[in-house]
């Protein structure tokens, strides 16, 4: 019976908090290919995977229980506090074992892993090993990534010959040659990826070619006939090609002078919910207040990408005699029906906050989505803190950070308290999505999309289901968008670009690339170095900026359950000064005991963030 068995590991466990949930008397182990257990999946009513990652555990792990879970294949316990020498796991048919970020230590056995046929993924990393490697990993013959890095394994690397697709052993005390075969693989890789680039890249150029040439081909045409056909989403392709797009066109007669709004009523003007047949191929209007320009108008206008990312892209369109706007162009938007979109653009439409970039219309076809908002021309936080900068041209200062930080929790405020309904109010906060105006005023923008993204697409896109939660989980909570909003803020201080933005994968490599992020603001926290040296201003504010990055490190706490809401997080960058006015030392994530207290930090206190 698994629930025994997996009661009786939970046994050997001494801190078994975490898994309060694993309870035989209130629900088995696995209702077919769910469980309401910790940690559990299961697949056909067997338990297949146990994923305990960052669950404070400390013990024995137990297993010859585990042994007697038949379709076991991954075990997962990254980032506790497990030690001592590594359990005999090759009792278990594992595919992936993943045991980072703890503090196992000695030596690893040569036949640790022998047998493990199956072994897929291996993952040791940032543990207390020592000695060599063990010659038992040759002979895993699917093994296909292997991390090793952050222990203290001395003498060579064996000669691997498995065909292995990630492959770290940094941050050790090995000597020696990289076995031939191992560094011939890589280097392989590296010239076919170098060879794929210039592919890929003559085949854009040889598109955007033909894509340029059709455009004024039809450019011509749709002149000469006087009026453009809009109507059909082929149009819209100009929001798909890339570059300038020609010359800035008039308008030609009457009827589409510039705001004309005829054809174009404002949504709430046609009754908002917009059910009326043959209707979706127009531009919608979302606010009462603004005035209306057409389909027509923005696509006569001239464009310009301003970028495209894994959501969508972006363009920038300035309309005749009238102001710039951006039209994104969605991706995975398609699975989202009509009045479910119109209703939902609706209630964006409603939304208003000086810290929030308001949507002004949309276009609806079954497979095309547009959004449409002002363009603000002081661009991003990402530009400013990441883009080029003229030769003496300083960076960001602390006041205007601090000034970023306290609008974007305002933005965020608001709209968990006017979408409290949504699981995710914002959903993909990130500092492209943090736009400012002249003063460095805020505008959060993407907001609140999760309801009409296909949901299966969701974690490629959105940075919110790239969290440590959803990758453990495959679940976003309402604390999803607050570790977005720490890893920001660690962003805004240290002037870093976080990982996570630009990870597609999910499992243990995503989690490791994130954990590595955060670590290396850790790590500089420790040396003085966190700062960003581009950021002036600091003068006395020193205290104030340890503040943030305190509530920044409470944020991206791993354990949701310890994770601060974001009342709290929020009521914390409301204290903050630009500068220090004597007072109190506070304590930070309370709920934690004394964790980020103001005492200094050491390592012990972000052991919980070093999964590999
Ligand atoms: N309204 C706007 N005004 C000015 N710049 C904008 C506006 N909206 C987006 N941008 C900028 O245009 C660029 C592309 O934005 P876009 O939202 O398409 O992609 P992204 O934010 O980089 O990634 P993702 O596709 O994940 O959202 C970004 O640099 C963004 O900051």
């Amino acid at each position: 019976d698994e629930a025994e068995v997996l009661l009786t590991f939970k046994k050997s466990l001494s801190n078994p908090a975490a898994l309060q949930t694993w309870n035989a008397t209130v629900s088995p182990p696995c209702n077919r290919d769910s469980s309401d257990w910790a940690g559990l999946r299961c697949t056909d009513g067997a338990v297949e995977k146990l994923i305990l990652d960052n669950m404070g555990l400390v013990g024995i792990i137990d297993v010859d229980s585990l042994s007697q879970l038949p379709k076991l294949r991954t075990f997962s316990a990254m980032g506790n506090n497990f030690d001592g020498p590594i359990p005999p796991f090759s009792k278990l048919s594992l595919k992936n074992l993943y045991l980072s970020g703890n503090k196992f230590s000695g030596e690893i056995p040569a036949d640790a892993f022998k047998g493990m046929a199956s072994l897929k993924d291996l993952y040791l990393g940032s543990n207390r090993f020592v000695g060599p490697l063990p010659g038992s990993l040759v002979g895993l013959n699917k093994l296909s990534e292997l991390g090793l890095e952050g222990n203290q394994f001395s003498g060579s690397i064996p000669d691997l010959q498995q065909p292995l697709t990630a492959f770290n052993v940094s941050g050790n005390d090995l000597a020696g040659p990289i076995p031939g075969n191992l560094a011939d693989r890589f280097n392989q890789k590296s010239k076919t990826k170098t060879i794929l680039i210039i592919a890929a890249i003559i085949a854009v150029v040889a598109i955007l070619g033909a894509i340029l040439a059709c455009t004024f081909i039809r450019g011509r045409g749709s002149r000469r006939e006087g009026r453009a056909q809009f109507n059909d989403t082929r149009n819209l392709k100009k929001f798909g090609a890339a570059g300038k797009m020609g010359p800035k066109m008039k308008a030609h007669d009457d009827h589409h002078h510039p705001y004309h709004s005829a054809q174009l009523e404002p949504m709430a003007a046609t009754g908002g919910g917009g059910g009326r047949r043959g209707e979706s191929g127009k531009l919608r209007f979302v606010r009462s207040d603004r005035e209306t320009f057409d389909l027509q108008e923005l696509l006569r206008s001239s464009a310009e990408v301003l970028g495209s990312g894994n959501f969508g892209s972006s363009y920038k369109a300035v309309l005749t005699e009238g102001p710039a706007m951006v039209v994104k162009r969605f991706r995975h938007m398609n699975n989202v029906g009509k009045e479910e979109f119109y209703e939902h653009m609706k209630r964006l439409g409603n939304l208003s906050h000086p810290n929030l970039l308001p949507l002004v219309a949309f276009y609806y076809r079954k497979e095309e989505k547009l959004l449409v908002s002002d363009f603000v021309d002081n661009g991003s936080l990402a530009s400013h803190l990441h883009g080029k900068r003229r030769p003496g041209e300083p960076g960001l200062p602390w006041p205007t950070r601090l000034k970023i930080i306290k609008g974007v929790a305002k933005g965020l405020g608001y709209l968990y308290k006017e979408l409290s309904d949504l699981p995710l109010p914002h959903g993909h906060l990130k500092s492209s999505n943090v736009l400012v105006d002249h003063t460095f005023q805020p505008m959060l923008t993407d907001y609140a999309l999760s309801p009409v993204v296909n949901r299966d697409q969701a974690q490629g896109v959105m940075v919110a289901y790239k969290s440590p939660e959803f990758i453990q989980t495959d679940r976003t909570t309402r604390k999803t968008d607050v570790w977005s909003l720490g890893i920001l803020i660690l962003e805004l201080l240290t002037g870093k670009f976080p990982a996570n933005y630009l990870r597609q994968g999910k499992g243990a490599a995503a989690n490791a690339d994130l954990a590595a992020w955060v670590n290396s603001v850790v790590r500089e926290e420790w040396t003085g170095e966190v700062f960003d040296k581009d950021m002036k201003g600091t003068k006395n504010g020193e205290g104030e900026m340890l503040k943030l990055l305190k509530i920044g490190m409470c944020c991206c706490e791993w354990n949701v359950e310890r994770r601060w809401d974001l009342r709290e997080a929020l009521s914390k960058i409301e204290e903050l000064k630009e500068r220090e006015e004597g007072g109190e030392n506070e304590d930070y994530c309370s709920s934690d005991g004394d964790l980020y207290s103001s005492r200094a930090m050491t390592e012990e206190d972000f052991s919980f963030s070093v999964t590999a």
